[in-house]
């Protein structure tokens, strides 16, 4: 049986806490207005607090019907004339429209295709072969690890050096770290030996959101090419690719784009570079002629290049009912609801949870993070093992970090308290069952 939804329920119990240094939860939920969009989702049965959208975002209601439709129409009906009537254009039609309401990108610069570490693994290589006789990729050491692992095999299977950056786990990714990186890797001038640098926009660890604009710039005073992945921003903090002048990024979408598990990923490539990009995996669907069946490959102008196989069709439709809502709410309010619920989020844990020792290990200026808090304790392990038993939902990364994710369009500020005071109880009772030794 569905029970109340995740909001609700976890209002009722807002009372009073936290009115010391700012308004409750319940006034904070009473006043956001983008309440309305926490209907549009799925209730999940025995969960009581959802703060792990920025693992996998909740499903929309309507995404079953819309499955429905496809199998019954597009699919059962139409068959395979399906692929000349809409198909074959979705990974550049739906790629467009992540861009515009999403990333800050003119059309014609995106396609939604693959895994996201296939198209990493795609766009790296790419751009080292793009820049021959440079012997670097440089990456910061806190990068999510597929995106690490992937720089290792390019770096191994084209004989390049792997430069780590290595990060203040607190601070992030800065400026500062950038120019001693590069001026590290300067042969004759600048930064001359590094091909490419690879960065999150927001790091899946501390939240910590990167200044996208200066160390693009830094990046390309060195004549190198810089690729973000942008997994943990899309969709919940403000990007402006074109405006940044990025030369190429990757994200997933099944975290605040709602794409559902395994959904495919985007790859951004800003226009002047598309066709100077080789991608390493030529399959047909990336020709220039794809019904031509024609002997030897010549890849398509444009970003049409970078789809190798059949694009995963079925695995782009729910995220086309997210896009609809994001599009609806606007990425401004989008932000302002993130940075007001990590703003409330890092307030209720420094009053409930800094008795406890807990530490706070994103950033405290809302300008300098992305949409979740990952606060710090030695016992976060088996205290997350226990709040999922309670159907409190949050994430834990090793060694003792307690991811809070925050989905500016599904998470309410009730939640947020209820997570934070279950942390506050487990831990308090397992401080006393400590105190009373063993035997207890
Ligand atoms: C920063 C980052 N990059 C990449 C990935 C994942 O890649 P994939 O979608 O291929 O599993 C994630 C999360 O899983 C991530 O957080
Ligand atoms: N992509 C995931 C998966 O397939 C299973 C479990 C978790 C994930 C994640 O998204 C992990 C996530 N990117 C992270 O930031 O840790």
């Amino acid at each position: 049986m569905t029970t109340a939804t995740p909001a609700s329920a976890a209002t009722a119990t807002a009372e009073g806490a936290g009115r010391a240094t700012g308004p409750s939860a319940e006034e904070l939920d009473g006043t956001d207005p983008l309440a309305r969009f926490r209907d549009r989702f799925l209730p999940a049965d025995g969960v009581v607090a959802y703060l792990d959208g920025n693992s996998l975002g909740r499903p929309l209601r309507q995404t079953g019907a819309d499955f429905a439709d496809v199998v019954a129409g597009e699919w059962g009906t139409r068959l395979i004339r399906s692929w000349d009537e809409r198909w074959l254009d979705l990974p550049l039609g739906l790629g467009d429209r992540i861009a515009a309401s999403t990333l800050g990108a003119a059309p014609g610069q995106t396609v939604v295709a693959d895994s996201t570490t296939v198209l990493l693994y795609k766009m790296m290589r790419a751009a080292v072969a793009a820049r021959p006789g440079r012997t670097r990729i440089l990456m910061d050491d806190d990068n999510f690890p597929t995106d690490r692992f992937i720089a290792e095999g390019i770096a191994r299977e084209c004989g390049l050096e792997l430069q780590w950056i290595p990060v203040d786990k607190a601070a992030g990714i800065t400026i500062d770290l950038i120019d001693e990186a590069l001026t590290a890797a300067s042969g004759e001038a600048f930064g001359d030996r590094v091909a490419l640098v690879v960065l999150s926009h927001v790091s899946y660890r501390s939240g910590h959101l990167a200044d996208v604009a200066a160390i693009t710039a830094r990046v390309h005073d060195a004549g190198a090419l810089v690729l973000w992945d942008l997994c943990h921003s899309a969709g919940s903090a403000p990007i402006e690719l074109d405006a940044w002048n990025v030369d190429i990024a990757v994200g997933c979408t099944y975290k605040y784009l709602n794409g559902g598990p395994g959904s495919p990923a985007f790859a951004y490539v800003a226009s002047a570079l598309q066709n100077e990009l080789d991608q390493p995996i030529q399959g047909w669907m990336g020709a220039s002629d794809i019904f031509a069946m024609a002997e030897g490959y010549v890849p398509a102008k444009g970003m049409r290049r970078f789809i190798s196989g059949t694009p995963p069709i079925l695995g782009m439709l729910p995220m086309q009912g997210m896009l609809e809502l994001i599009e609806e709410a606007g990425m401004p309010a989008i932000r302002q609801k993130s940075i007001a619920l990590t703003e409330y989020t890092i307030r209720i844990v420094d009053d409930l949870l800094t008795p406890f020792g807990v530490q706070v290990a994103s950033p405290r200026d809302s300008g300098e993070r992305g949409s979740h808090v990952t606060i710090r304790h030695p016992r976060f392990k088996a205290v997350t093992a226990e709040l999922w038993k309670r159907g409190i939902i949050p994430d834990f990364r090793n060694p003792d970090g307690l991811r809070l994710g925050l989905s500016p369009l599904s998470t309410s500020f009730g939640e947020v308290l209820v997570a934070v005071e279950a942390i506050r109880d487990i831990l308090a009772d397992t401080e006393s069952a400590a105190e009373a030794g063993p035997g207890r």
